[in-house]
């Protein structure tokens, strides 16, 4: 794992679009796996900005979401793939017909499931993949205790990560659905290289736990330590609590190099 502290998130958004122009730069097809929730907030504002000034097009780019809610209506601002709509495919070229998200709504859940991971598999699977993670460790809607080896299924959230997305339903935590569809653990360690973001003092735990901690399913995001290409993009809050902070306080200027990979 490359850990990369960072002083602002849009020092973060400018870092990781780096890596997705390197990508698109470098293949003719590239696949990126997008994620929800705040953190990936100024990658993609970032990747609006460049496709605004003509450095970046992603007309030719796939891309995968990682989770959806279940039984939220198709119009509801809070789906995910409306968010993800109005996130990132938006402020980008990307062809919204080339953007792809578990169905949340399906009649045959297992079926919608598989469906999906087949369909990651036809596109050449997931080159990058942009990933938050959850105050309890979770990636995706991968929560404590997901089995290590999942794949794309039907979860059910915890109380705190619903506690934690009520910020987006008005504060109302019974708002929250309490179902979802999401990309397993071992659909996530497929991806070719995983870029991680975590800001604040909320994620404090998760980040020492995934870092320096012990592989368990009850801190899902630890499996990616045995992921062979993660970078951890963090602030100084979210990277307090690690021992080994000091090897990964880069000046910004030692930034990643993403050419090679
Ligand atoms: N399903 C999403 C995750 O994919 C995301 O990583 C997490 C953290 O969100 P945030 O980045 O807003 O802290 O929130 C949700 O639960």
């Amino acid at each position: 794992m490359e850990i990369v502290i960072v002083e602002t998130q849009q020092q973060a958004g400018e870092l990781v679009a780096e890596a997705v122009v390197a990508l698109v730069e470098r293949k003719a097809n590239p696949v990126l796996g997008v994620a929800t929730g705040s953190s990936p907030g100024a990658v993609y504002r970032e990747l609006g900005r460049r496709v605004a000034q003509g450095r970046l097009s992603l007309k030719d780019t796939q891309a995968f979401m990682l989770d959806e809610y279940v039984g939220l209506p198709a119009d509801h601002p809070q789906r995910y793939r409306t968010v993800i709509d109005r996130e990132f495919v938006q402020p980008t070229d990307i062809d919204p017909a080339n953007v792809h998200g578990p169905d949340g709504s399906a009649q045959e859940i297992e079926q919608a499931c598989a469906d999906y991971e087949r369909a990651i598999t036809n596109a050449g699977g997931i080159d990058l993949q942009i990933l938050g993670i959850g105050t309890d460790g979770h990636i995706a809607f991968n929560e404590p205790g997901s089995s290590l080896g999942s794949r794309t299924r039907l979860k059910t959230l915890t109380r705190q990560t619903r506690e934690d997305n009520a910020r987006f339903f008005d504060d109302d935590v019974a708002s929250v659905p309490k179902h979802c569809l999401t990309q397993g653990v071992a659909t996530i360690m497929e991806a070719r290289h995983v870029v991680l973001l975590a800001f604040g003092q909320s994620k404090v735990e998760a980040i020492h736990h995934m870092v320096e901690g012990s592989v368990s399913a009850m801190w899902p995001a630890t499996a990616l330590q045995f992921h062979p290409h993660v970078t951890v993009v963090l602030d100084e809050s979210a990277a307090s609590r690690l021992q080994l902070a000091s090897y990964a306080r880069q000046a910004w200027e030692a930034k990643p190099d993403w050419q090679g990979l």
